[in-house]
């Protein structure tokens, strides 16, 4: 593989789009950047890549929220041409690995982590790009200090200019998704602020199947904060921008 200045090492795991391995750099620079000893390497058969090429121009937005794409590129490795997006690795895992090893986050460590994620959410939205598969899974936490970043952009949508809505084939993650996207397909930038409130709702309430139920143990702040995220008519929801100054988020 003459020519990459990665070296591909242990697979970390595999998606619906192909396989995410730990790559190794020895801190190459590439475009004056140095890059960081050890990447994540997102990859799939080149022929069958043009979700990842279109996911590449989001990752490439360079907010600390999003987790970042430093380069692409094609390899021929086993007989066939791959499509490699070289990413920041995520040294702790998703969300969904932390809620595992520890069952339930404080409220302390939840408030950091949405706080991240929504400023991730207020800079995707501002440009018109809903990522319509928000989920503990997608959310990485990246660098010492395990900073929440928004993964996995395969199911995003754009809406086009002066749009606040699209309708189309249904995207997402049955248990996190809003009740307009499952009824009428509808898509706007309140499916994700719905997803991000089943993402907290889960491990901080429990999964019932019937009625939700917001655990009464929690800081009103809190209820009230996960009360504005699952607010199920879309004309009357919160924007990430409204949810980042609610008082849950203000000792983050
Ligand atoms: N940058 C990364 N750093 C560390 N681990 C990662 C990184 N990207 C993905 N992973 C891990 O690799 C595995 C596969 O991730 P991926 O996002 O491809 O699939 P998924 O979210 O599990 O499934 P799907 O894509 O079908 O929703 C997951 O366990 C994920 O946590």
């Amino acid at each position: 593989m003459a020519g990459l200045l990665w070296k591909r090492g242990t697979t970390l795991g595999e998606g619906g789009f192909g396989v995410v391995s730990l790559a190794s750099t020895s801190n190459a620079l590439f475009r004056g950047v140095t890059l960081p000893s050890l990447t994540a390497l997102k990859s799939c058969d080149f022929n069958a890549s043009q979700s990842l090429k279109e996911e590449v121009e989001i990752l490439r937005m360079h907010s600390p929220y999003i987790l970042h794409c430093f380069e692409t590129n094609v390899s021929f490795e086993d007989n066939v041409n791959l499509y490699n997006l070289l990413i920041e690795y995520a040294f702790g895992g998703s969300l969904t690995d932390r809620l595992q090893n520890c069952n339930s986050l404080s409220e302390f460590e939840v408030n950091k982590h949405m706080k991240n994620v929504l400023l991730g959410l207020s800079c995707i939205h501002n440009k018109g790009i809903i990522h319509c598969n928000i989920k503990a899974g997608n959310i990485l936490l990246v660098g010492g200090d395990k900073t929440a970043k928004i993964a996995d952009f395969g199911l995003s949508v754009t809406l086009e200019l002066g749009m606040n809505k699209t309708q189309g084939v249904i995207r997402g993650t049955e248990r996190y998704m809003a009740p307009e996207s499952v009824i009428k397909t509808e898509y706007s930038p309140q499916v994700d602020i719905w997803a991000l409130g089943q993402t907290v709702y889960e491990p901080t309430c429990g999964n019932h199947c019937g009625k939700m139920q917001i655990n009464s143990k929690l800081s009103s702040e809190a209820q009230d904060f996960l009360k504005k995220c699952l607010v199920k008519n879309p004309s009357t929801h919160w924007t990430a921008d409204m949810l980042l100054n609610h008082t849950f988020l203000q000792n983050s």
